[in-house]
């Protein structure tokens, strides 16, 4: 476990994988911690040196008051990948990850050279949505509308209750803080990266699950189509977290994209 303080915020996070390989960073979501890609690393740490951080207010990294701004995530990135020394970096991001990541790419284009982006928009929700999302985490906490986020996340199959993995995901989301949580909810009400997004020229892949209820096939669709030269691609019976219900798939997918997006040496 590593822990470092950047921009005032300490964050946690790992580096696994093979030194001198190309570097993939992963981003996670609301609610969940970098444990949501554990699958999906372990097909791809052979090939490739593996950074893997909680963004703040999750996981084991600090959290600091409510509310937050995309920028303060996309900066905390920034500043952990400039104490890691790692530039040019593949950034695979899941949901408010993917705009981390996008908004990473827009404003440091320097520290990023393709982009995976799963289960993400240009813009995610609406006013309404986060504020009355924010108002019931800060009134009742997260357990009390954890239920409708879980049927969004995970389709009906992984939701029987004698699912181990489900519990555990089940306790990954309401024991997150809730300052991580409704500031991370304050971020994704105020960001709208339709225009910086439009402007990214790098290999971009988006991938979505076919019954993803929060950030639908049709609207990753038109992130995709923002993107010049995107590729997009649907995984099938996975909701919102493909890494945890068809990780396989998921990876299979970031191998493919990666060996034909990189430079033959
Ligand atoms: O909680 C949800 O509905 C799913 C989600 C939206 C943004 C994010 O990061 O997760």
């Amino acid at each position: 476990m590593n822990f470092t303080r950047v921009n005032g915020v300490v964050i946690h996070h790992e580096v696994r994988g093979t030194v001198g390989k190309p570097v993939l960073v992963f981003s996670s979501s609301l609610g969940t911690d970098f444990r949501i890609w554990d699958a999906v690393v372990a097909r791809l740490e052979a090939d490739y040196r593996i950074v893997l951080y909680d963004k703040r207010g999750h996981g084991l990294s600090e959290a600091t008051p409510q509310p937050y701004a995309l920028s303060d995530h996309v900066d905390d990135l920034a500043a952990l990948l400039d104490h890691l020394d790692i530039t040019g970096a593949t950034i695979v991001g899941l949901s408010v990850g993917g705009m981390i990541a996008q908004g990473l790419a827009a404003r440091w284009p320097h520290l990023v050279s393709r982009l995976v982006l799963c289960d993400t928009g240009h813009k995610i929700g609406h006013d309404e949505l986060w504020n009355s999302r924010i108002e019931a985490v800060n009134e009742t906490g997260i357990a009390a509308i954890a239920d409708g986020i879980l049927q969004r996340w995970f389709t009906p199959s992984f939701r029987a209750p004698e699912n181990a993995p489900f519990i555990g995901y089940t306790a990954m989301l309401t024991r997150t803080t809730v300052d991580g949580y409704a500031g991370t909810c304050f971020a994704l009400r105020d960001a709208d990266l339709t225009e910086d997004t439009r402007a990214l020229k790098l290999p971009t892949l988006c991938i979505v699950g076919d019954q993803d209820g929060s950030t639908p096939p049709d609207l990753v669709r038109e992130l995709s189509n923002l993107i010049e030269g995107a590729r997009f691609e649907i995984i099938a019976d996975a909701g919102h977290l493909p890494c945890i219900e068809q990780p396989e798939a998921t990876a299979a997918l970031i191998a493919n994209f990666l060996r034909e997006t990189t430079p033959a040496a």
